[in-house]
């Protein structure tokens, strides 16, 4: 998908919500435990449901790998059920030496058909690069993250004061371009989504930490807008499991509906 075909279904559904699919079979309702493939049935109830809303889905590959190769197979068929104009994420959060790279994405945008793979940044420019070579595909690089451990190694500064996620921000334009290098901009990271818009004028950034990580939808969008929108917003468990009981997918779908509709009105504000 390219970066234009993103923002017209952002403009035609009013959103720029990302569908967080974390399926963890104890946590499902337990009625689809006795299904032939659970995590199946559940995905499907919560994409049905959804997809008047979400403009993007991000399986995290783990709640998947997880299962062994059952659950590779349920992760391709999750993928394959996702409408095509609806803008797909694995979060496998890969990156190796060059050749190891290029398998994963092989894997990642081949053998599935995903439109981008999160990528972490550590092992620098050729772990990154042979994903870049695809055509319509996209990289979604970590820069800023939303967990504790962040604060880590993200924001120790350089001798010139530069934190390392502006570097990584930095190093990473002369690889990719707005058109096919997004990047993780934790939710949960305030007035610091800012900082980073300021470095990455036009790049897309996938937001996690909506919902059950506490971040707040209104200052990602006031700090982190720009003219194509440039946001995907992710919540997984706020919107999966709303419910545990049979009316699980409804609850999703009115979950889904609440935050589709205060984007909506961050839209109208600030584009
Ligand atoms: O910085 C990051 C990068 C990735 N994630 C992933 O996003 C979702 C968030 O789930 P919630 O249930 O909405 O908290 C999950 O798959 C994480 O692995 C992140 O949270 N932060």
């Amino acid at each position: 998908m390219t970066r234009a075909e993103l923002f017209a279904q952002i403009q035609k559904k009013s959103s720029f919500l990302c569908v967080g699919l974390d399926p963890d079979l104890a946590k499902i309702p337990a009625r689809l435990r006795s299904e032939p493939d659970p995590i199946f049935s559940f995905c499907k109830a919560i994409i049905e449901e959804t997809a008047d809303y979400a403009v993007a889905y991000k399986p995290n590959i783990a709640f998947f790998e997880a299962l062994g190769s059952k659950g590779w197979e349920t992760l391709q068929k999750v993928q394959e059920l996702i409408p095509r104009d609806i803008f797909t994420i694995a979060d496998a959060k890969r990156g190796d030496i060059g050749n190891t790279s290029k398998l994963y994405a092989k894997a990642f945008f081949e053998q599935m058909d995903f439109d981008s793979v999160t990528v972490a940044p550590y092992m620098g420019e050729d772990s990154v690069s042979p994903f870049l070579e695809f055509a319509d595909k996209w990289v979604v690089l970590l820069a800023l993250t939303s967990n504790a451990g962040s604060l880590d190694f993200q924001l120790i500064k350089d001798e010139t004061g530069r934190p390392l996620y502006q570097s990584v921000l930095e190093k990473s334009q002369e690889w990719g371009t707005p058109e096919n290098l997004m990047y993780v901009v934790g939710a949960t990271r305030g007035e610091l989504i800012g900082e980073v818009r300021k470095v990455v004028p036009d790049n897309f950034f996938l937001v996690p930490g909506v919902g059950a990580q506490g971040g707040s939808l209104a200052d990602v969008a006031k700090y982190g807008m720009n003219s194509h929108c440039g946001l995907l917003v992710n919540s997984s468990r706020g919107i999966i499991y709303a419910s545990q009981g049979k009316d699980f997918a409804v609850a999703a779908r009115s979950e889904a509906a609440k935050l589709q509709a205060e984007m909506a009105g961050l839209l109208a504000r600030y584009l």
